[in-house]
């Protein structure tokens, strides 16, 4: 008796660790039958993009398990370069950036992850990910084989990669593909060796099990550049395009294999002052439907776009940036709450996989904190020292951001009248070299703005030897073509009067850490009453106090800001990101719970560029429960109308 209980143990355990052993997790493509094989099983994925980067950490959990719950079977996301090596050699991958706990936690909750580590990636992210300082070399070839950017690329991948390696679905991970570049095709380089590079870079690192592809528009003429043997090509296309031509272009590259859609574009982006962009359901459910008769693989994008935070939106040519909220119509709203959208794609996916039963978890509650009431602190002109911590640079013509080693924000470049202007003269930036916006003032009393593109020239008047300041705002690096290495700042030199201004004081402006510290001070509120429409970009702040004791508090608000123009503005600190209710479409800003305090009191600084309502008032921003994402956009002649006179324009 006790030997026949031995021999069935010992042939127990002889199987388990046969089954254990023998069949290493695997995830590849079954070019006989067409179709992904995951541990030999027939496979289809049914995913959609979520960006860790444009969504607070505490809410990954939330957002994938709707996505969980809407019978996803994947999710795919980004790695944006910029984000996590914030200068060469320093790496962040803590808190918010913690990629490898984003993909964790999608693992927990069963989903699979298709992965986009770049090195660019568009995505409507500053530079399309890409780091600005590669630009300290201005001569570089972005994505190309270009010795410097091929060294930084290399030297990136290496410390990204091998912390993704252990992910891998063939090492007991989730991540069952991973891409390499982003739409190739489409960018005008097209440097077969320097995706032969990234083949063996990515192959180097992660073996030669995992599948590697691109991802293009689904057409020939964007295959031909973007497509290489050895790395699958996949297209991408929206709602309304023929899928049967959509993916002959696929069959094109790949006669054989699973037929991918890796961004089915279930919204759009936005651009300020444009309208706010709708995709509609109804075309959304009809293309998935057939896409998903065809069995093939579909990645929805996005299925929650969430926030462009601080100064990481990017920007589209003619120089256009993206709002802060990067909501993009998706079927989970900017905050994760549920839509629609959300459910009639689950209806749709329901038809093809069983989805999870059970409640879906609610939209997260919204509180209206209310008023605050805000008063000003100081102006930029004032303030310039403090927040210029090296003290300005000296030099006969502008810097660039890049030339000063800064990568986003603000740069004030200061000079004097060389001659008087009694009568209205006008600077101009002959060469359109105002990278983005300028906010000029006299002796520190706001005069005129500067546009890239739009508004290159505005009237001055002074005496020789007064101040000249002109505040630069970066607006987001361009993310998509061949203009991506934008410098920033003045990029080229500003006239009065046709004649060359010379000899300036350049003031890198480190106004977040600046505010962080609490460096900002109750300045006393001089500036003259608003006789015109514009006053000199300006700090204000305020405070409130979310009451504690209260279940739920602090919860998600969205901020407002009634009668402000344009800035910037912190919340405790935390850049929340760019407001322009004076363009639109977007009026309020998500402001995630997390950031929010109950056991000390709420501090919000702005920085106003263009005017406040605070002199007179009421000079207060506002707690909403409401996002107001399309409002009617001004644009920019009705808005320039209001500012300048009619000889300012072009
Ligand atoms: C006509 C320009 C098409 C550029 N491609 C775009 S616009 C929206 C999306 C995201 O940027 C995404 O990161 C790109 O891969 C594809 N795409």
């Amino acid at each position: 008796m006790v030997f026949e209980r031995s021999a069935a143990l010992l042939f127990c355990i002889v199987a388990v660790f046969q089954i254990t052993v023998a069949s290493p997790p695997t995830f590849n493509i079954d070019y006989k039958h067409d179709c992904f094989r995951k541990d030999g099983e027939v496979f289809r994925y049914i995913s959609g993009s979520i960006h860790y980067n444009r969504i607070p950490r505490v809410y990954w959990k939330d957002r994938l398990l709707k996505m969980y719950m809407a019978g996803l079977n994947a999710i795919q996301t980004y790695i944006p370069w910029n984000f996590h090596e914030l200068d060469p050699g320093h790496y962040d991958f803590s808190g918010d950036r913690d990629v490898t706990h984003f993909l964790q936690l999608a693992q927990d909750l069963g989903l699979l992850v298709i992965l986009r580590p770049g090195p660019y990636i568009c995505g409507e992210w500053d530079m399309g990910g890409l780091p600005a300082w590669l630009l300290k070399n201005k001569d570089v070839v972005l994505r190309s084989s270009d010795p410097d950017y091929i060294a930084a690329v290399d030297k990136w991948m290496g410390k990204l990669l091998p912390l993704i390696k252990p992910f891998l679905y063939q090492n007991g991970g989730p991540v069952i593909t991973v891409q390499v570049e982003n739409e190739y095709g489409s960018y005008f380089a097209c440097d077969y060796n320097y995706l032969r590079h990234l083949t063996s870079l990515f192959r180097s690192h992660l073996g030669n099990e995992v599948v590697l592809f691109t991802t293009d528009g689904a057409g020939v003429s964007y295959l031909k550049c973007g497509s290489l043997q050895g790395l699958y090509a996949t297209v991408d296309f929206g709602p309304g395009s023929n899928v049967t031509a959509a993916f002959s272009a696929q069959r094109y590259a790949e006669p054989h294999g699973p037929l991918v859609n890796s961004e089915f574009y279930t919204g759009w982006l936005d651009h300020w002052g444009e309208k706010h962009s709708l995709v509609s359901t109804a075309a959304i459910v009809k293309s998935l439907n057939e896409m998903l008769s065809l069995g093939a693989n579909v990645n929805m994008y996005m299925f929650i776009g969430g926030t462009n935070f601080g100064y990481w939106n990017g920007a589209n040519t003619k120089y256009a940036p993206q709002p802060t909220s990067y909501d993009y119509d998706a079927p989970l709203t900017e905050a994760g709450d549920l839509t629609d959208k959300y459910f009639a794609i689950r209806d749709v996916i329901k038809m093809y996989r069983k989805i999870p039963q059970g409640p879906v978890l609610p939209s997260t509650p919204k509180y209206a904190y209310g008023s605050v009431k805000m008063s000003q602190l100081t102006t930029i002109t004032k303030a310039a020292d403090i927040l210029s911590f090296g003290g300005p640079v000296k030099t006969m013509y502008p810097l660039t951001f890049i030339e000063l080693n800064q990568k986003f924000g603000y740069v004030l470049y200061r000079t004097t009248l060389p001659v008087d202007c009694s009568k209205p003269t006008p600077l101009s930036s002959p060469m359109n070299g105002v990278h983005d916006r300028a906010y000029v003032s006299m002796n520190g009393v706001a005069s005129g703005i500067l546009e890239r593109n739009k508004v290159i020239t505005t009237n001055i008047t002074g005496k020789a030897g007064d101040q000249l300041d002109v505040l630069v705002e970066n607006m987001g690096r361009i993310n998509y073509g061949k203009e991506i290495n934008d410098f920033k700042g003045l990029v080229s030199n500003l006239t009065l009067a046709s004649q060359e201004l010379r000899d300036w004081e350049v003031f890198s402006l480190s106004i977040d850490e600046a505010i962080t510290e609490g460096l900002l001070w109750e300045g006393n509120p001089s500036l003259p009453f608003r006789s015109s429409i514009l006053s000199p970009p300006a700090f204000y702040t305020g405070s409130f106090i979310i009451p504690d004791g209260i279940p739920d508090l602090p919860q998600d608000t969205y901020i407002l800001f009634p009668g402000w123009k344009k800035g910037q503005v912190w919340i405790n600190g935390f850049n929340l990101g760019r407001y322009w209710p004076d363009r639109g479409p977007q009026v309020t800003l998500f402001v995630p719970a997390n950031i929010l305090s109950t056991s000390a009191s709420n501090n919000v600084t702005v920085l106003e560029l263009e005017g406040a309502p605070c002199n007179p008032g009421p000079c207060t921003v506002e707690f909403t429960t409401m996002a107001v994402l399309n409002a009617t956009v001004t644009s920019l002649s009705d808005q320039t109308r209001q500012l300048f006179r009619k000889e300012d324009l072009l």
